[in-house]
């Protein structure tokens, strides 16, 4: 059942304590009590997902944004875009940002996994053996085909698939480890018109009324701590605070904590209870209980900048809904229409039918800088293909980032935001893979059937003369493409660094176990939930087999 209060729930013994109702905490929640002997809480610091609506419905996923049901982090200023602070939105509900996300089902590719499998030594992280897991992630989907795009972009995109050809060749299915190409978009969207998050397909009413399944939201998790009466370093308490108060309720699970608070999350509980960089902890008077330099380390995120093209009057018909986005009168028909039958623009978030996946070949960037991909059949570039609000979008994600940041904390205070530096465009490669993208959407732009039917590009890119205004903008430009991954990492167990062990278990400690982004020693080449629902479907087996 679910509870809004710790004082409400019954008073039992907990096997497993789950630190976050989000994208993993909803799957391991959900897949751990099918074991009616293992008894679970979920401790979440936002409120029930159910009834939501602007998390129900897809095109009400922009109203999320800096909504109860977003963290609202920003960002340090970074050097490397020119000293700005950017929003840095995450889940702040039962499924986490699977609850809030843009709903892209990407894979990424085959070699992202390897190079997890090689780096942890563990083949279990691998392609081929994450396989059973695929077919287990349990959601909905559509293919967009198309869903709301004009059928004149779309003809207009495909065309130029065989106009192109070549790194633009048409991919029917980028999903199948091989991304490479330009294809049709898939997204966590069911054929009912609703959003399939973690918690619509994991803590479904079925699995909420087991009888070993308690969930507790609004409740927030300020610290992990030494159990008393343990042996070593055994971590399986869990300190919930209520802001402004000193009010602490302590609980113990008796096998284990699992730490499923996200990228941002888990580092911030790790670093307030102790475990981190002991000359930084100690700056801040947090007793040192176990010195871990990479907690809150090796933060890694995409980066995404817009492009896009005019479109020549009449060339596309963008039907009834042309004006959506800026018609309040038109968007109130669009609820009604999908209130009444889950039909009309609503049914999807973003107006694009196609995603190309690009790899910067022939280049003599990687003569100066080692190649950030995972592999050959791995992509530098995402790109976003369609005729959005009357232009044509190229806009891009640069998904190979060499730059990494961190996680910190500024206070021994547990409720202050931690301090989210992604460090964006720190590493000069990175600009050059962006400016990259810039050209791919150029070359794109030149095929004969976009010529038709577009006016060039739009905005000051088309200005730009110098390789040095290029670099200006896209400093100025570039933004988080909300994807952190990679602040709790995975490295061999006898590894120097790296938090976790390759079966998630926190190094040097036991009964405690992290399973989420941060996790993640790189980041894939696509968006990143559908890696989370992978990461947390095996945990739970590794989790059930550790204690069959
Ligand atoms: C706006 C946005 C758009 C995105 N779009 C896409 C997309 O289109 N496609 C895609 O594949 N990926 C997308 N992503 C990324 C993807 O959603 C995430 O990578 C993934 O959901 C992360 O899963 P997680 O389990 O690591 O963390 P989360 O799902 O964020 O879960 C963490 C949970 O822990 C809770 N929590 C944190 N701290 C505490 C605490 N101290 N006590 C108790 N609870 C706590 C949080 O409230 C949250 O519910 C997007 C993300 C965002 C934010």
């Amino acid at each position: 059942a679910t509870w809004s209060s710790i004082n409400e729930i019954p008073k039992l013994k907990w096997d497993f304590i789950i630190v976050g109702g989000g994208t993993a905490g909803s799957v391991l929640a959900g897949r751990l009590t099918e074991n009616p002997k293992f008894n679970v809480l979920v401790i979440e610091a936002g409120p029930n997902n159910e009834g939501v609506l602007d998390s129900i419905v897809p095109g009400l996923q922009p109203r999320l944004f800096n909504s109860p049901y977003d963290w609202n982090f920003t960002t340090v200023p970074m050097k490397g875009i020119n000293n700005r602070a950017v929003a840095y939105p995450r889940g702040h509900l039962l499924g986490g940002s699977s609850s809030i996300n843009g709903m892209v089902y990407t894979r990424g590719a085959a070699s992202d996994y390897d190079r997890w499998a090689k780096v942890t030594g563990d083949q279990g992280w691998s392609w081929d053996r994450l396989q059973p897991y695929l077919k287990k992630h349990n959601w909905s989907s559509t293919r967009q085909c198309p869903r709301f795009s004009p059928h004149s972009a779309d003809e207009a995109t495909l065309a130029v698939t065989q106009e192109l050809g070549g790194e633009f060749h048409f991919n029917l299915d980028w999903n199948s480890g091989h991304p490479l190409g330009v294809g049709w978009l898939q997204a966590t969207i069911g054929h009912d018109g609703t959003r399939s998050s973690a918690a619509t397909s994991y803590l479904t009413p079925g699995v909420r009324g087991r009888k070993n399944l308690h969930i507790v939201t609004e409740t927030r998790v300020t610290r992990v701590l030494r159990t008393t009466g343990a042996r070593g370093l055994e971590i399986r308490t869990v300190e919930i605070g209520t802001p402004g108060t000193s009010d602490r309720v302590l609980l113990t699970a008796d096998k284990e904590v699992i730490l499923s608070a996200g990228s941002i999350g888990t580092p911030t509980i790790l670093l307030n209870s102790g475990i981190g960089d002991r000359e930084e902890l100690e700056a801040l008077d947090i007793p040192v209980v176990l010195h871990n330099p990479s907690v809150g380390q090796n933060l890694s995120d995409h980066t995404v900048l817009s492009a896009s093209l005019g479109l020549k009057p009449g060339a596309i018909d963008e039907g009834p809904w042309a004006n959506l986005l800026f018609d309040p009168a038109l968007q109130e028909q669009a609820l009604e229409v999908w209130q009444t039958n889950r039909t009309g623009p609503y049914v999807a978030l973003i107006p694009v039918d196609h995603l190309g996946w690009v790899r910067v070949q022939n280049s003599s960037i990687f003569e100066q800088f080692e190649d950030t991909s995972s592999g050959p059949d791995a992509a530098h570039i995402e790109m976003v293909l369609g005729a959005v609000a009357g232009t044509y979008s190229t806009n891009f994600l640069m998904i190979s980032p060499a730059s990494r940041g961190s996680v910190k904390i500024q206070s021994n205070n547990p409720f202050d935001s931690p301090l989210i530096d992604p460090n964006f465009l720190g590493s000069e490669l990175d600009v050059l893979l962006m400016r990259e993208g810039i050209n791919a959407g150029l070359r794109f732009a030149d095929a004969p059937s976009l010529k038709n039917i577009t006016t060039g590009i739009l905005g000051p890119l088309a200005n730009i003369t110098s390789d040095d205004e290029m670099e200006a903008f896209i400093r100025n430009n570039a933004d988080s493409g909300w994807h952190p991954i990679g602040t709790a990492a995975m490295a061999p167990e006898h590894a120097s660094w790296g938090v976790v062990d390759p079966n998630l278990l926190v190094k040097k400690v036991s009964g405690l176990r992290v399973v989420d982004a941060s996790i993640m020693p790189y980041i894939t080449c696509g968006h990143t939930q559908t890696p989370v629902y992978l990461i947390a479907e095996r945990a739970a087996d590794l989790v059930k087999d550790a204690w069959k």
